[in-house]
């Protein structure tokens, strides 16, 4: 089995929907269904926080939460959770640097799975590119309410220092990414954006969605 085609990737991530039941205000199912309906191109379930599912709900949501993105052509990516990733057979997986080491991942998953890790340094990214990442998460941004343990907040600089000292994959911003925000996160480098709370918590959410395939497409990545 061969690694994702990076032009493809770049593509999918475009517009990253990230949610979890925490995040909804209304079913998670039907929060998905109308984020999909709105063109998302990429999602991940992080089902992370207080309040959040374990064990067999959490397990029952992913199932529930997959099958409309598989219905839909949208991959389906797992945060964190390796053994999720797997009873799922998910398309991949997102880790940041407290998370199991991407290495170890790659080793598991094997060659045909999407791995995401996020990245606050030069430095991190060269060592996720290292270990097999396929694409970097990097933030945030901007001011996040949806992050309990959310590193400093770092404006656009780290995109643009990754791509000026030659870091090529695939990559996105995250972190209180909003339709009036986005464009800059653009500009800087990124391929795509990672959002939570500006679709999950949207009075319509199709409509938002929408919104961001259209800020994304206007920047011509
Ligand atoms: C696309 C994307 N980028 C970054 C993150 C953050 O991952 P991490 O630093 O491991 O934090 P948690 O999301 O696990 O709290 C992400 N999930 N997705
Ligand atoms: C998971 C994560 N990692 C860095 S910021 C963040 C939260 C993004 O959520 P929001 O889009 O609501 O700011
Ligand atoms: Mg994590």
């Amino acid at each position: 089995m061969q690694r994702m085609n990076s032009e493809h990737l770049r593509d999918l991530l475009k517009v990253y929907f990230i949610m979890g039941s925490v995040n909804c205000r209304k079913a998670p199912v039907k929060v998905l269904q109308e984020a999909v309906a709105g063109g998302i191109t990429m999602f991940q379930f992080r089902e992370k926080g207080t309040g959040s599912l374990s064990d067999e709900a959490r397990l029952n949501l992913g199932r529930r939460l997959q099958k409309i993105c598989h219905a839909n052509g949208v991959p389906f990516i797992v945060n964190d959770d390796i053994d999720l990733a797997i009873a799922l057979d998910a398309d991949g997986i997102h880790v940041g640097q407290e998370d199991t080491p991407a290495l170890a991942i790659r080793q598991l998953l094997g060659e045909n799975k999407i791995i995401g890790v996020s990245a606050h340094s030069f430095a991190e990214a060269q060592q996720a590119i290292a270990d097999g990442a396929d694409y970097l998460g990097v933030g945030p941004i901007y001011p996040t309410s949806s992050k309990e343990d959310a590193k400093a907040v770092q404006g656009t600089a780290m995109i643009e220092e990754l791509r000026n000292k030659g870091i090529t994959i695939p990559l996105v911003g995250i972190g209180g990414i909003t339709l009036q925000n986005v464009a800059p996160v653009l500009t800087a480098g990124a391929d795509g954006i990672s959002v939570i709370s500006a679709i999950a918590g949207a009075e319509d959410i199709t409509t938002t969605a929408r919104g961001f395939v259209y800020k994304v497409s206007l920047s011509g990545t």
